[in-house]
């Protein structure tokens, strides 16, 4: 681990007066990989357009590699790679020309060892026009990282990819970022990040950023309970302002600290509810992200 290769301090956008990112702050080492989640709409790609200069922002300052980009100042910025929305090629060249036309400056070793991969062998000489979803993903997938940038930004580089394809990016990545790249990956597929991940930040409705301590923290504290009367038991954890929802047809919960189990437990007790099985949930950090999601709107 070294220097913060992406470094953002205090960033503030809006559109039409609404405020999008909210004194945004963020540091990013150099070799690893940071995920981005939130809710539909609340501000990802406009996080990431905002580090790739492609959108203004009012107030703060984005550090790439050293390079400083403010509201006035627009470097450009060398050591960047990314895949933003869908990627835009041309439909009627192959796959290897869009790659080809994008950057002049492939790393050869890289291009071939990736369409190996990803198994693209087979079509990466063929027009786009008879591309997947997924095909076209993966063209995207190259293009950004392909000429060996120091920072590659991905905005939901998952979608359309198969479980096996999903697997290979894995691979990909976390070869990559072993030799120093740095990532920002946005997806909704929290359980993927939560594999991929070195850290984890969460964008928030009303545009606040927060981090989520994805290998420590409260994980491994999600229990389901399967009760006598969940439905009270919901409703009582609920006034009593413990986290709390249903699955499975059973009460889940944070027993995180000593206080919250014996809150729980005494709730339990005082409402003459009987449980009948308690087990540890295998979703922990999906379900902790959820919560951190709902408590940050
Ligand atoms: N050019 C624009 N002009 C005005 N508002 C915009 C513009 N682009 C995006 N927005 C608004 O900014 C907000 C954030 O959009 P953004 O695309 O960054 O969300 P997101 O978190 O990436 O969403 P999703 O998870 O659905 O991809 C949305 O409410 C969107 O409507």
């Amino acid at each position: 681990m070294g220097a913060a290769l992406l470094q953002i301090s205090g960033l503030t956008k809006t559109y039409n007066k609404r405020i999008i990112l909210d004194n945004i702050n963020m540091s990013v080492q150099e070799g690893t990989i940071v995920g981005l989640v939130g809710p539909n709409g609340v501000g990802k790609t406009t996080l990431m357009k905002c580090i790739l200069e492609l959108t203004p922002f009012s107030q703060g300052e984005i550090v790439v590699n050293g390079q400083t980009i403010t509201a006035r100042k627009k470097p450009k910025i060398t050591e960047i790679g990314a895949l933003i929305e869908s990627p835009g090629l041309y439909t009627y060249l192959s796959g290897m020309d869009n790659i080809r036309l994008y950057t002049n400056d492939v790393d050869e070793a890289l291009l071939e060892r990736v369409i190996t991969i990803f198994k693209m062998d087979h079509y990466i000489q063929k027009k786009v026009s008879g591309y997947s979803l997924g095909m076209r993903q993966k063209v995207g997938i190259l293009q950004a990282i392909i000429t060996g940038k120091k920072v590659v930004i991905l905005d939901e580089p998952i979608n359309g990819l198969d479980p096996q394809s999903v697997v290979d990016f894995r691979t990909i990545i976390q070869d990559l970022a072993a030799t120093g790249v740095t990532f920002l990956i946005s997806s909704h597929l929290i359980s993927e990040l939560e594999r991929l991940a070195d850290n984890l930040y969460i964008l928030n409705n009303g545009g606040h950023l927060e981090a989520f301590d994805i290998r420590g923290g409260d994980a491994n504290h999600w229990f389901e309970l399967a009760t006598t009367n969940n439905n009270k038991l919901l409703t009582e954890l609920t006034q009593a302002t413990i986290s709390t929802h249903q699955a499975h047809g059973r009460v889940v919960v944070n027993l995180a600290t000593e206080a919250t189990t014996k809150t729980v437990f005494n709730i339990i007790a005082a409402n003459h509810i009987e449980v009948t099985e308690i087990r540890q949930t295998d979703d922990d950090l999906e379900m902790q992200i959820l919560d951190q999601m709902k408590r940050g709107k």
